[in-house]
């Protein structure tokens, strides 16, 4: 099955992760990571590199990827392969989401805020990010798979906490 090819950047401070959230399309009104499909001739990585830069504004040279999900809707054969990375150094000023910059971000349609790792807002995220971001916080590498049906149940999962991707 050919799997999608999707990126998620996770900017970590040692006690906040910056996160946007998502004005328009997949995922609209959720918060998450910076992230996005890979586009034919890049990496992953650079597929990475790009997506967090055109999200949020910053720029990253040390992402490091630290998960690997799968993700299947009820009814749609395609697979997304969402690969995860975090960065705990960037360049730049984060676009927030005042007047001046929310032009720069409107086709980007996301609008960033940090978190304290103690108040990630799960409930406003994909359901399956309580199952893992415990897991990213305390620095383990993860492999998982969930089967959504619509954009809010799980059906089922299957997630590991693995040493090596
Ligand atoms: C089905 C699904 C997709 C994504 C996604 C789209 C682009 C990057 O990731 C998710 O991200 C999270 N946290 N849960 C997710 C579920």
């Amino acid at each position: 099955m050919l799997n999608k090819l999707l990126t998620l950047v996770l900017v970590r401070e040692p006690s906040r992760v910056l996160l946007g959230l998502k004005k328009k399309g997949f995922g609209e009104g959720k918060w998450n990571g910076f992230g996005g499909k890979v586009e034919p001739g890049e990496t992953i990585l650079e597929g990475a590199k790009r997506e967090l830069l055109e999200e949020s504004g910053v720029v990253s040279n040390s992402l490091e990827e630290i998960g690997l999900l799968k993700f299947e809707f009820v009814g749609d054969p395609q697979i997304l392969e969402v690969h995860v990375f975090t960065s705990n150094t960037f360049e730049g000023e984060i676009k927030e989401s005042d007047g001046s910059t929310r032009i720069f971000l409107h086709f980007a349609e996301m609008r960033p805020q940090w978190f304290y790792t103690d108040k990630i807002p799960l409930h406003q995220m994909w359901a399956d990010d309580k199952y893992w971001f415990p897991m990213f916080l305390k620095g383990s590498k993860f492999k998982g798979y969930f089967l959504f049906e619509g954009h809010e149940k799980i059906v089922k999962y299957q997630l590991d906490e693995v040493e090596k991707l």
